[in-house]
């Protein structure tokens, strides 16, 4: 790297030769295209081989069609695709000492020694095991004659580079997963029609939204759509849910209000750690209140279409730096997420951010609430605080007219008044 004038020139063909793989794992998330798209054109510039892995770990497991020579024209017209062009799979080999086996001789036979893992909280859990792994591995397949001492000697380090792909934004150590502002998009956008019809009905509608065992988008799904009520796995509702919930729901009714919206996380739970699923929450708001009440499920719906420019962005920017860290690194080099802090991309200990994601897990186990809460991170502890805070205020008197119904333009200056107050 040359330095003029105080930025960083990179040098076209600077690294020619070095093998670079990239793939995608677990669920697919929208701006992964813009990922790989960024590591191949990152990784010809600088003159390596840009290698694709197909359908994530099980590709590499299986090796031969599966791992192919990208080149410059294979990312062309990608950018605006949702999905992965690449393929992404749940893979239970990878799981076992053996799937990783098969997954290393596969690297060494192609000159692979520098990997771009984008994907959750497992593929990077999975990717931590397997360069701790790598030393070992190796000896075993040169023990069983499945490579040669040249090759054990040649590839001995194994580089790593994670992003952060899926729209959970389950993993510690990064502000935004790649696709999870796309996601949002989906929900909000299906939340904003449900209210279109709920208000011609005077319905509840309970929402429930991907996120697995976070809450990130249930939470802030709630808070962009004025949900008059939300359920997080990290914070769950108190034990009397039930009254507190129909309480709320009677107010808003009470204050004027013609529909109710609850969003509910698919990994909610109570305080025992049992889940409270989205039928459950409709019998309780039928049997107590009667109220005409549907569930809509978003599912898959929220990984599909096209990703957003943040997600396109993102995805650009990390693939980009993941090439760079590669480059970068020596023997001594940990393996890294890039991730995203404020506006920068910065570049993090892989272990550091894998332990502490298992942390908010056990922590979640152990029904230390407060902590799950507090490992998700700043941004998360007060989109919570925020949102508590707002479904707890109650509208002054002022708010309704003679006959007790909301007036509708107070509403929008006390919801946006709170919403500056405690930004
Ligand atoms: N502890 C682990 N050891 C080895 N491999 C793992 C481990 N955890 C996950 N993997 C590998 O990573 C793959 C993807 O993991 P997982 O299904 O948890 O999705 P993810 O990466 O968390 O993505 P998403 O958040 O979108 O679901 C698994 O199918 C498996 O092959
Ligand atoms: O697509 P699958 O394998 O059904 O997985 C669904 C899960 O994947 C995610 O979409 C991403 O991790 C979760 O929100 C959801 O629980």
């Amino acid at each position: 790297m040359t330095e003029i004038e105080g930025s960083k020139f990179i040098e076209r063909g600077a690294h020619k030769g070095k093998g670079i793989a990239v793939f995608t794992s677990g669920g697919d998330s929208q701006g992964m295209n813009a990922a790989v798209r960024s590591v191949v054109r990152m990784g010809i510039y600088l003159g390596c081989k840009v290698y694709f892995i197909r359908e994530g770990y099980q590709g590499m497991v299986d090796g031969g069609s599966n791992i192919v020579e990208a080149n410059w024209s294979s990312v062309s017209c990608i950018i605006h695709k949702g999905g992965t062009i690449i393929g992404s799979a749940r893979c239970k080999d990878f799981r076992e000492r053996e799937g990783r086996l098969k997954a290393a001789k596969n690297l060494v036979e192609n000159g692979i020694t520098n990997l771009v893992v984008i994907g959750g909280d497992g593929s990077l859990t999975g990717a931590d095991l397997f360069r701790q792994e790598w030393p070992s591995l190796l000896d075993e397949l040169l023990k069983t004659n499945q490579i040669t001492a040249e090759q054990r000697e040649k590839y001995k380090f194994l580089q790593i580079a994670g992003l952060v792909g899926s729209i959970d934004n389950d993993f510690c150590g990064t502000d935004m997963t790649i696709g999870t502002d796309s996601a949002l998009h989906r929900i909000i956008e299906a939340i904003d029609a449900i209210v279109s019809t709920a208000y011609s009905h005077q319905r509840t509608f309970i929402m429930e939204v991907m996120g697995r065992h976070c809450g990130y988008l249930a939470l802030v799904a709630a808070l962009t759509s004025e949900a008059d009520y939300a359920f997080v796995p990290e914070s769950p509702a108190p034990d009397n849910w039930q009254k507190k919930l129909c309480l709320k729901l009677e107010q808003e009714r009470q204050a004027g209000q013609r529909l109710n919206i609850i969003i509910v996380s698919e990994g909610a739970i109570d305080r025992n750690g049992d889940p409270i699923t989205a039928e459950l929450v409709k019998k309780v708001v039928v049997d107590n209140l009667h109220q005409d009440t549907r569930v809509t499920v978003l599912g898959h719906v929220q990984r599909g279409g096209n990703p957003s420019a943040f997600d396109r962005i993102l995805g650009s920017r990390m693939g980009a730096e993941a090439v760079m860290a590669l480059m970068e690194a020596d023997e001594t080099t940990e393996p890294c997420v890039i991730s995203l802090d404020g506006n920068q991309a910065v570049r993090v200990p892989l272990m550091e951010c894998v332990k502490q994601t298992k942390a908010v897990a056990q922590a979640m186990a152990d029904k230390e609430w407060e902590k799950a809460v507090a490992l998700r991170g700043k941004s998360f502890m007060r989109n919570l605080e925020t949102y508590k805070m707002l479904t707890r205020l109650k509208p002054p008197k002022d708010a309704f007219d003679e006959q007790g119904r909301g007036k509708v333009r107070f509403y929008v200056h006390f919801f946006i008044y709170n919403l500056n107050y405690v930004a």
